[in-house]
């Protein structure tokens, strides 16, 4: 039988999907779970990394089942994740010790505070292109060694394991043989060193985290190993692709060109530029990341994380419960015509780029007693293009590129409210593709392309538009509404600090 399809496995923060792709790169089948959010004690996130390899097997096998394709079909499998989150598991046992910490969970703030102060923000920047901040997932290991009774001791005996979720997911797939990472989904450790492309020892011994742990680091595109025997009845089926969730975006948007930028509107929001084989350091508050390893070189991005986008629609709809489902938002948004002077800044887990301040939390200014929920629901929405503004901008400053127009995808982007304030905001064109999943996409032309189903060259083409929003707001109203949500975030800063008056 022909092996002609690509099964994308999405690990989300939200989610896990599984998505087949045929060998026109088309989506033929999907399927999706939700999986617990466990919020322990404010400013704390976990998963259950048991319930996410669950899950994600179970919509893997449902959407082979719905679609009537035998796994002996699958020519590989690619796998994208979200980044940063931290599993520690007992290879013997193949149990997590913990909980997955998330990348939004902001404990390890105190620690990364500390970095700063022992003076390494400077190191931190130029080995791992990244910041002392919470976010990543070197701190995060430290705490689980700090806090699991035992966890240190086994870790220096070698029996524990560390792995972002592409690596727990391969593992479990591989029954424990391949214990590996790809550099794009390394870059985002705080441990990776991203111009020697290994460990850097220096962060290991900064944070006492044992070599030991570390899964070996390997390209985004090859082969790594095959599924277990009994995981798709019988067939053993390759895994090819493996990158972190962004850049497999920045992939899937064939954004191969040094200067292109895709922005992912997801659970955040997540902008990244290619800036070709040369890491671009950031002077703007901009994370240098690797992009992927592919044929025999690594190529960078420059990145703007934004940790709350997506997210805030979702505190809409399941904490204040003012909407019933995400897509309502742009119902009601789109019922006033602006959002009458209130900004919503989604500061939940404190401000990522280019801020950087873990001590932030959210607010809702310029409430009246006219305000109505359609003013808080546009203001919420209003809030993913301003952050994404604010990252452009930096952007723009360190690279030196002007932006023409925006790709964008993610499940937001399906919002025309949303769409059409970010063309205003920025006053360039945003183009939304027929295929926003490109994160599953990326990571099945990753897996493709090892396999030989198809080139990169073949890639660039199969992209195609659904729909370009032009800016409509003149650029004194544009820049007033943004001096207004600048106002509003510098007020949010610092918020949790003990010693803020
Ligand atoms: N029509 C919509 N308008 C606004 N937000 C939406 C809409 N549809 C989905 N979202 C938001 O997009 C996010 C889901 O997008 P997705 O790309 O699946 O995220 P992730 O990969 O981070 O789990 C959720 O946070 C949800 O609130
Ligand atoms: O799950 P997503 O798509 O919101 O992505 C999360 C990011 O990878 C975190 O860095």
């Amino acid at each position: 039988m022909e092996k002609q399809y690509i099964l994308s496995f999405d690990q989300g923060t939200t989610s896990c999907r599984a998505i087949l792709f045929n060998r026109d790169a088309q989506i033929v089948g999907v399927a999706q779970k939700e999986f617990t959010q466990y919020y322990p004690t404010p400013g704390w996130v976990e998963h259950d990394a048991m319930e996410i390899w669950g899950s994600q097997m179970g919509v893997a096998r449902e959407v082979l089942e719905t679609q009537g394709i035998k796994p002996s079909e699958v020519a590989a499998i690619g796998i994208t994740n979200q980044r940063e989150t931290t599993v520690v598991w007992d290879r013997h046992t193949g149990r997590p010790v913990h909980n997955a910490i998330v990348w939004q969970d902001r404990r390890t703030a105190p620690l990364c505070d500390e970095l700063k102060e022992r003076g390494l923000e400077e190191y931190i920047r130029e080995a791992t292109g990244l910041v002392a901040d919470a976010y990543f997932s070197g701190t995060k290991i430290r705490w689980i060694l700090d806090n699991v009774e035992g966890a240190r001791e086994k870790a220096e005996r070698g029996d524990l394991l560390f792995g972002t979720m592409d690596t727990w997911l391969v593992w479990n797939l591989t029954r424990g043989e391949c214990h590996v990472t790809d550099v794009s989904n390394a870059s985002r450790t705080l441990l990776y060193n991203i111009c020697t492309l290994e460990w850097d020892q220096r962060m290991l011994d900064e944070l006492g985290i044992p070599a030991a742990m570390l899964p070996e680091v390997r390209p985004s595109s090859e082969v790594y190993g095959t599924t277990g025997a009994e995981m798709f009845g019988g067939a053993r089926v390759p895994i090819a692709g493996i990158a972190g969730d962004q850049q497999a975006a920045l992939f899937g948007q064939a954004c191969f060109e040094k200067g292109m930028v895709k922005n992912t509107y997801g659970t955040g929001c997540f902008l990244l530029m290619n800036t070709g084989e040369t890491p671009v350091p950031s002077k703007s508050g901009l994370l240098t990341t690797i992009a992927w390893g592919l044929n025999g070189k690594v190529e960078y991005a420059l990145e703007g994380a934004i940790f709350i986008a997506g997210a805030a629609v979702q505190w809409l709809r399941d904490e204040l419960k003012l909407i019933d489902s995400a897509e309502d938002s742009e119902y009601y948004a789109g019922k006033v015509d602006d959002a009458g002077g209130v900004y919503m800044v989604p500061a939940f887990a404190g401000l990522g780029a280019p801020y950087w301040d873990m001590y932030a939390r959210g607010a809702i200014f310029g409430l009246t007693r006219g305000t109505r929920k359609e003013h808080i629901t546009r203001a919420t929405l209003d809030s993913l293009a301003y952050q994404t503004r604010d990252v452009i901008d930096a952007m723009q400053a360190d690279s030196g590129i002007t932006l023409k127009s925006l790709r964008v995808d993610g499940g937001a982007v399906a919002n025309n409210v949303v769409m059409q304030f970010q063309a205003d905001m920025l006053g360039v064109n945003v183009d939304r593709p027929v295929v926003t999943e490109s994160t599953a996409l990326g990571a099945a032309y990753l897996a493709g392309i090892a396999v030989g189903l198809w080139t990169q060259d073949e890639v660039v083409n199969k992209g195609r538009l659904e729909r370009t929003f032009e800016p409509q707001m003149n650029a004194e109203l544009r820049e007033r509404r943004y001096k207004g949500w600048k106002k509003a975030v510098r007020r949010t800063m610092n918020w949790e600090r003990e010693d803020e008056e």
